[in-house]
């Protein structure tokens, strides 16, 4: 039937790439290309549906959409046909030939990034329409666009190396696979067998599916329904099919709406974090319907860029159906739509912190960084964000967090602001000069060990009109919130010695101090370095340092001078306070070191070299005596 000699192509290098791994794993879910073909079709034929708003020339018009599915046993061969929008030549080589579609090209990237463990992840990726080489000795694909003037066109591969295009006649409007199965998949030509597959895996196709012209039981548009007439297990298999997911819903939230707009909506959280194994940015997954046509699976506004993870469908009676995916983007029902749909994930998160805190903590630990996120671009759900936030604090066991209100409910009355330290881990802050003023005084402090705490505390600034307060700043009158429990403490150097042993030390120690001065914060460390500048502190200096390196930006100098304070009770300190006189070549190097040390402490020491060796000096110094 051919009019002329066929076209051969070779396949783009990456698509090769996945067929051979797709058809040389040993992955043993052969069944699924019966999936990926079936949703490839629905989705064709929904690309028809919504082009029929908005097109009026389009061939083969009255065809009912319906996906057919016919086996022969015999021949061992499977069609797969649908009466969608078809592909024209150039969109045969785009689609079928290269990897410009997001589900392959994740599929390659994690594969890249998972080293070893491949077989795995296949069966978590839909691969698509290359799936069908698992099975298939020879796919033969007839198609032909809803476009006019188009042509019918017969690409068929063996999925070695290479492909070819020619022309045939007598297509309808749409696409026909035909598979012929290898020897060892015959199986798949049974109608049994078939059925059993598409009543497992596309249930909630939105068409008609007929195998061999008998309409099997398909679920339809699961969010138009009766809570109470949906099992957990239909909102489970629901999920994987719309999210293409592999996992099962973590939770989900099915709600119906009449004001300010008609809403039926099924939102699922995810139970794995794919950004946290490292597969890149997620793009958004809740897709929009109106009056079960699909406008668009994957709109870009219809919740905060923070709530990427979210999966799901949307359903909105009041969207207009020839909305173009353009105009979509700026409408303001859309923005209307991202704010209810926001709220309500935002309120169910909250029930479920309050009557379900393991599901929420667990949620948290996996998808904590997002709402973080959110608490630092958008400013209109911040409160209700900043309600959701769990931290470690030294008041909770390792571990296990508390939320912003739990903390206030603890603090004491005359507390307020509200405390935290950043460090890599709890042993690192609790063991530092910072938190022993908090200690000895049963003052709760948070512990963030996240970089982008930081940022979320400034951000944030306050939690109900208490400022976010970090544990190593200048000024904190600890004494004014609660008095210091241990009444048993050392004496401290007298005042004029304190005075003179200060000044001594930011003598010796120059333009790198800009004040030295002593402390009752202080109780075991002799020293400390404290924060004058309230809105930045030393992490955070230190981070943004090193990003503005790394992006190649201007160098933002060196360190500038620190507050140092000492201890008048440590016998370090009143040690040195003698030496100043009998020995000052040592007090001048006990009173650098201690400046290192406590930057140490401060995560500031970035070249410890010149400190190892003076150390050295001492060292060799003290045991001469
Ligand atoms: N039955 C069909 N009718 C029209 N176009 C099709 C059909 N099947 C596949 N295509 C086109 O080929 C492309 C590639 O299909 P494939 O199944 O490999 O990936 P995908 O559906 O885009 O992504 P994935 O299945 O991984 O989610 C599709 O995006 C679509 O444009």
């Amino acid at each position: 039937m051919s009019t002329q000699a066929p076209e051969r192509h070779e396949f783009q290098a990456e698509v090769k790439q996945v067929l051979d791994i797709v058809v040389h794993s040993l992955y043993t879910d052969k069944e699924i290309f019966v999936r990926e073909l079936v949703s490839n079709a629905s989705d064709a034929t929904e690309k028809l549906r919504h082009t029929q708003l908005t097109e009026k020339e389009i061939f083969d018009a009255d065809l009912d959409l319906e996906i057919q599915v016919t086996a022969d046993e015999e021949s061992g061969e499977v069609t797969i046909r649908d009466f969608g929008i078809g592909m024209t030549h150039d969109e045969l080589i785009e689609n079928l030939g290269t990897i410009a579609h997001s589900g392959s090209k994740a599929f390659l990237n994690a594969l890249k990034e998972s080293g070893e463990k491949n077989e795995n992840l296949i069966g978590q990726f839909g691969v698509g329409f290359y799936s069908v080489f698992m099975v298939a000795e020879k796919v033969d694909v007839y198609t032909r666009s809803w476009h006019k003037d188009g042509e019918c066109l017969r690409w068929s591969s063996d999925g070695s190396g290479a492909y070819e295009i020619d022309t045939v006649e007598g297509e309808r409007r749409g696409t026909r696979i035909v598979i012929k199965l290898k020897e060892e998949y015959k199986e798949f030509a049974k109608k049994d067998r078939i059925e059993a597959i598409i009543k497992k895996y596309s249930a909630f196709v939105q068409f008609p599916v007929k195998v061999e012209g008998e309409e099997l039981n398909t679920v339809g548009a699961l969010w138009l329904k009766n809570k109470s007439e949906i099992t957990d297990e239909e909102y489970k298999e629901f999920y994987k099919f719309q999210a293409n997911a592999f996992d099962d819903p973590r939770f989900w939230l099915h709600f119906s709406a009449d004001a300010p707009l008609e809403i039926n909506s099924i939102l699922f959280a995810p139970t794995e974090n794919m950004e946290g194994f490292g597969f890149g940015r997620m793009e958004p997954g809740v897709a929009l319907y109106c009056r079960k046509v699909l406008i668009d699976s994957d709109p870009k506004n219809l919740l905060p860029e923070w709530l990427r993870f979210v999966r799901g469908v949307v359903d909105s009676a009041d969207l207009p159906l020839n909305i173009s995916r353009e105009s979509m983007q700026d409408s303001s029902l859309i923005q209307k739509l991202n704010k209810v749909l926001t709220k309500r994930f935002l309120k169910t998160l909250e029930e479920k912190a309050k009557k379900e805190p393991e599901v929420y903590d667990d949620f948290w630990q996996n998808f904590g960084l997002f709402l973080k996120e959110g608490v630092t671009t958008d400013f209109t759900h911040r409160d209700q964000l900043l309600k959701l936030l769990r931290f470690e604090s030294s008041y909770t066991e390792e571990g296990k967090t508390t939320s912003l209100s739990d903390y206030l409910s603890r603090a004491p009355e005359g507390q307020k602001e509200i405390y935290y330290l950043s460090g890599p881990s709890r042993s690192a802050i609790e063991s530092g000069p910072y938190f022993e003023a908090f200690k000895a005084r049963n003052i709760e402090v948070l512990y963030l060990y996240e970089p982008i705490d930081e940022f979320v505390m400034n951000h944030a600034r306050a939690f109900e009109e208490k400022n976010f307060v970090s544990a190593d700043s200048d000024d904190i009158d600890l004494d004014a919130i609660s008095p210091e429990t241990d009444t048993d403490k050392p004496e401290a150097l007298a005042k004029e010695d304190s005075e003179a042993l200060c000044s001594f030390i930011k003598e010796k120690l120059g333009d790198e101090v800009s004040e030295v001065t002593t402390s009752e914060r202080l109780v075991g460390s002799p020293a400390m370095i404290v924060n004058a500048d309230k809105m930045m502190t030393a992490q955070m200096r230190k981070m943004m340092k090193a990003m503005q390196q790394k992006a190649g930006g201007p160098d933002m100098g060196g360190e500038p001078p620190v507050k140092l304070q000492v201890n008048p009770r440590h016998p370090l300190v009143k040690n040195l306070a003698g030496l100043r006189d009998s020995d000052g070549e040592l007090a001048t190097l006990i009173s650098r070191q201690l400046l290192d040390n406590a930057r140490v402490a401060a995560g500031l020491l970035e070249d410890p070299s010149a400190m190892l060796q003076r150390n050295y000096e001492i060292l060799e110094k003290v045991s001469a005596k």
